[in-house]
């Protein structure tokens, strides 16, 4: 249980209207949230003890996952994972209410590189040739149309952005898939879940693991025996480079219980004994955005 006798600081990907603000609103109502313009920005900013909290995106349905956050919680910092929040994601075109009229000829479409990519059909086939420009995030897209007006340009974000930049939403709902989902992780120093109204109640531990260094054949079988006898039900595997070299990766799992249960507390142990370094971001529960 998260203490609540103050008010948490938490840090999210802004601005204002980002997509990560809004999931972060559905954990973190009537707390303080801080945004910050970049992913490390926020993961730092609850290293360092500047806020308690920080949401930041993980994976998206679409795109998969988001390499930033898993690097950054693999190789830079020592946090927990205390919640994850899913959000469904729907993304619509935007213009200045000035170049209403014009959004035909738009001249170029800014927009987070997740949200373009989410599009890419929409602006393959309707605006062909038209420079896509990247922004740190789909809000941060919708003010910088909202502060360039005579400029042809569009942005590609939710509506909470249009409304609070003041943009007008031309075309909704451009994202090439129709079940286009975000998830997100609410970091923290303590290794505490948190427990709130609203989780569903199935415990999740994200483990990241690095294979033993003698690189012998089998070994991320064995990984996987570790789990499959104890029947821990993987919900995600994923590699990641180390950085270190060609074919030297880690790799993600995410393991439907508790860290704290024997079987998961047996696994780990196993894992350690087979030569893996194994880093765990904890135990948390899901919460979900309509
Ligand atoms: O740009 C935003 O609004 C974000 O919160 C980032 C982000 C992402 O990183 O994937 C979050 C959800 C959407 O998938 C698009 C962008």
């Amino acid at each position: 249980m998260v203490n609540k006798d103050w008010e948490s600081r938490v840090a999210y990907l802004g601005p204002e209207a980002s997509f990560t603000h809004l999931a972060a609103g559905t954990v973190f109502a009537g707390e303080w949230l801080m945004p910050y313009a970049t992913i490390p920005e926020c993961i730092e900013a609850v290293a360092n003890g500047e806020v308690e909290f920080a949401v930041v995106p993980l994976e998206n349905a679409l795109e998969g996952s988001v390499p930033l956050t898993i690097d950054y919680l693999f190789h830079d910092v020592e946090l927990h994972v205390s919640a994850e929040i899913l959000s469904p994601i729907e993304q619509h075109f935007m213009v200045h209410p000035q170049q209403v009229e014009n959004w035909q000829d738009i001249e170029m479409v800014y927009s987070h590189p997740h949200a373009l990519a989410q599009c890419h059909k929409y602006l393959y086939y309707r605006f062909r040739g038209v420079p896509l420009e990247q922004t740190t995030s789909t809000a941060a897209a919708a003010k910088y149309v909202a502060e360039n007006p005579s400029r042809t340009i569009a942005a590609i974000g939710n509506e909470f952005a249009a409304k609070k930049y003041g943009l007008t939403i031309v075309e909704p709902n451009i994202h090439d898939f129709h079940f286009n989902h975000t998830r997100f992780f609410v970091l923290q120093k303590k290794n505490i879940k948190l427990d709130k109204k609203g989780h569903d109640n199935s415990p999740k531990t994200t483990l990241m693991i690095k294979l033993p260094v003698d690189d012998r054949s089998g070994a991320l079988h064995q990984v996987l025996s570790v789990f499959s006898w104890r029947q821990l039900n993987l919900s995600k595997i994923e590699s990641r480079p180390l950085k270190t070299g060609l074919g030297n990766y880690f790799f993600i799992m995410d393991v439907l219980d508790d860290e704290q249960s024997v079987m998961m507390q047996g696994a780990k142990e196993e894992l350690r004994a087979l030569g893996c370094e194994v880093k765990s971001l904890g135990t948390y529960f899901t919460y979900k955005k309509e």
